[in-house]
């Protein structure tokens, strides 16, 4: 299968080509930093990074980026080697030396502030797509939207339904019947066990619409929310504060990853080809597919090989009308959400 994308244009994949003629190293060998520390961060702040020691919510250390790391960002979720004043007292500062690679990313998209769309969680495995039954309704463009952006980045989708109290779930479950998705539903009068289940022991990225109960949920999945929400608050004065992501530990072990402030995901970068590596019963229907065929069938793409292959009694009719949902969303514009 074709190489994923996302690692690819990982924006942190800076590559300096080296010069060809053979010129003499300018600096001396950097050190190799065999005794640094493996921690994971967990949270970022103007330049100042908390980082868990052995992925040890007790063991906190606060960094900053080493010059070394030139210009690759340091995002939510990575795995990071810290040398230097590792103590985790008061004034230590760390460094950061090295990124691990990211077995995942997620993007936010541009905005008027930034032109780029910038990863903001890496190495989550799961995305919980946090959407109301009511008040406010469920959205399916943007569900749609963070499922192409989920994989595209390596993350498995995982559909929160809350207030169950307000309506029901069966037109969105119907909806989603025909994709392999996983979907838990909460309110806020009984525990989200289910949700809990999944969660436990991973790293999971959360995202929702402002007021679907995202942070009733995350109080009810992290006893300690409110004081970590809050000391956040407390550092971060001002504008970034309400936009940066945190990582907050589980009782159960493993991290929800909060996203206050990113309301979609940067999809300039995904093909149509990372979609379908989702729709593992469709994916070989587009070998007889013209060049850059873009799989959405009649009337962009009338040769697409997916409407024969459907025919022929390939994965269902259904399935390919979801599929192509999704692709449509990847071309569609933030404001249809
Ligand atoms: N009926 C009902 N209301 C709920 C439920 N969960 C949360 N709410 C209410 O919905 C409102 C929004 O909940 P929040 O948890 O603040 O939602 P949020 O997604 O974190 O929203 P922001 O803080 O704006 O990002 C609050 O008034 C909650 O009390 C639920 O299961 N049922
Ligand atoms: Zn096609």
């Amino acid at each position: 299968m074709k190489q994923r994308s996302w690692r690819e244009l990982d924006e942190s994949d800076v590559r300096v080509r080296p010069g060809r003629r053979g010129s003499r190293p300018r600096t001396k060998r950097r050190p190799e930093h065999a005794d640094a520390a493996a921690a994971l961060v967990i949270g970022v702040d103007r330049g100042r990074y908390t980082c868990a020691l052995d992925g040890d919510p007790h063991r906190r250390v606060t960094a900053m980026r080493a010059r070394e790391l030139g210009r690759k960002s340091v995002v939510i979720g990575d795995e990071v080697s810290l040398v230097g004043d590792v103590s985790g007292e008061p004034d230590a500062l760390a460094r950061i030396v090295r990124i691990s690679a990211r077995r995942s990313v997620l993007r936010r998209t541009a905005d008027d502030t930034d032109p780029f769309e910038r990863v903001v969680v890496a190495n989550a495995e799961q995305l919980v797509i946090v959407t109301s039954l009511a008040d406010p309704p469920p959205r399916p463009g943007f569900i749609d939207r963070c499922l192409v952006a989920a994989y595209a980045g390596g993350l498995r989708p995982l559909l929160c339904l809350t207030k169950s109290d307000l309506a029901g779930a069966d037109d969105l479950l119907e909806l989603y019947a025909n994709l392999d998705l996983p979907v838990v539903v909460t309110r806020f009068d009984s525990e989200p066990d289910a949700l809990r289940a999944r969660l436990d022991g991973r790293v999971s990225a959360l995202v929702g619409h402002s007021g679907v109960g995202k942070s009733t949920l995350v109080n009810k999945l992290v006893p300690e929310a409110d004081r970590a929400t809050g000391a956040v608050s407390a550092i971060g004065k001002g504008r970034h504060t309400s936009t940066s992501a945190v990582a907050l530990p589980l009782p159960g072990g493993g991290w929800v990853v909060d996203t206050p402030g990113i309301r979609s995901f940067g999809l300039a970068h995904v093909t149509p080809d990372d979609v379908l590596a989702a729709f593992p019963d469709l994916a070989e229907g587009v070998e007889d597919c013209p060049p850059h065929c873009g799989h959405l069938g009649a009337p962009e793409d009338p040769d697409c090989g997916l409407d024969e292959w459907v025919a022929e009694g390939h994965g269902t009719p259904r399935r390919l009308a979801s599929l192509r949902r999704l692709l449509h969303s990847r071309t569609g514009r933030e404001d249809q959400d």
